[in-house]
């Protein structure tokens, strides 16, 4: 028996490197859009409630063309994101009602699967944190501020992590709290956040452990992802 777990599912993004007027979260992959996918994982899994960012402008049309049309009557709120991936989280780890675990999703992200999500769900009730990722199939190089290659870390250790990003529900308010409200001094010591596990790791003693995912659980960012997509959808038979 699990104890309750929360989804707060992504869709606030405007999608510029989509370079499409429709954001890409609403782009139909075949004939369902990208959010449909990544929604309906969690529908169909063991999660008890989904909370749904989206920019304000769309909740009326997530709620009709999205939840309603495709029945997905575990999203219990539909809340406005922010103007950065972190202020959308924000949004939603304070609209989620009382849980034991919060479940961090990007909508597009539409290959996560059931299987994840209980790697995920195994790995946060023992270490209270944990990300999903895979290890690197390409060699990293950190490069210096002139472009030139500086150093290699052992490709052993390097891992480019995924959604979801999982985390205790008082952990990741506690964290997400200091940063909303050091925000402006955080910005200006340059801090950029690009993914809740760094919030956890910045502002908390707790270590977050990496499960893995899957090589196709890929983030929908660029034109060509959408070709990947209708692959692996054709693969699936789906
Ligand atoms: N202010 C934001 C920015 C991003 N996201 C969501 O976070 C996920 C991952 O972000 P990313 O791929 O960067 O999406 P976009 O910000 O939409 O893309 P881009 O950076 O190309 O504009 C997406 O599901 C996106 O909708 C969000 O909810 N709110
Ligand atoms: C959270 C994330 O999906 C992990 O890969 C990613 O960091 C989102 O960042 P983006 O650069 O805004 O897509």
């Amino acid at each position: 028996m699990k104890t309750k777990c929360a989804a707060v599912v992504l869709a606030a993004g405007q999608g510029k490197r989509m370079n499409s007027s429709v954001p890409k979260q609403y782009l139909c992959i075949k004939d369902k859009p990208v959010l449909y996918y990544s929604l309906k994982v969690f529908q169909e899994s063991f999660i008890d409630e989904i909370v749904l960012v989206t920019a304000e402008s769309d909740i009326e049309y997530c709620k009709k063309e999205i939840v309603e049309k495709y029945g997905f009557h575990k999203v219990s709120h539909i809340t406005a994101g922010g103007r950065e991936r972190y202020h959308s989280v924000f949004s939603g780890i304070e609209a989620a009602g009382e849980c034991s675990y919060i479940f961090i999703h990007d909508g597009a992200r539409p290959f996560v699967t059931e299987e994840i999500l209980e790697r995920a769900y195994a790995s946060v009730s023992e270490y209270d944190a944990c990300v999903i990722g895979m290890p690197s199939k390409d060699t990293v190089k950190l490069a210096d501020k002139n472009g030139f290659a500086s150093t290699t870390p052992k490709r052993d250790f390097v891992w480019t992590v995924q959604t979801p990003q999982v985390f205790s529900a008082s952990l990741i308010k506690e964290a997400y709290g200091i940063l909303i409200r050091d925000e402006k001094r955080l910005l200006a010591e340059g801090m950029n956040i690009t993914d809740d596990a760094m919030v956890v790791e910045t502002f908390t003693d707790t270590k977050v452990k990496l499960v893995k995912g899957s090589y196709e659980n890929i983030k929908i960012t660029t034109p060509e992802d959408l070709k990947i997509a209708e692959a692996f959808l054709d693969k699936a038979g789906k």
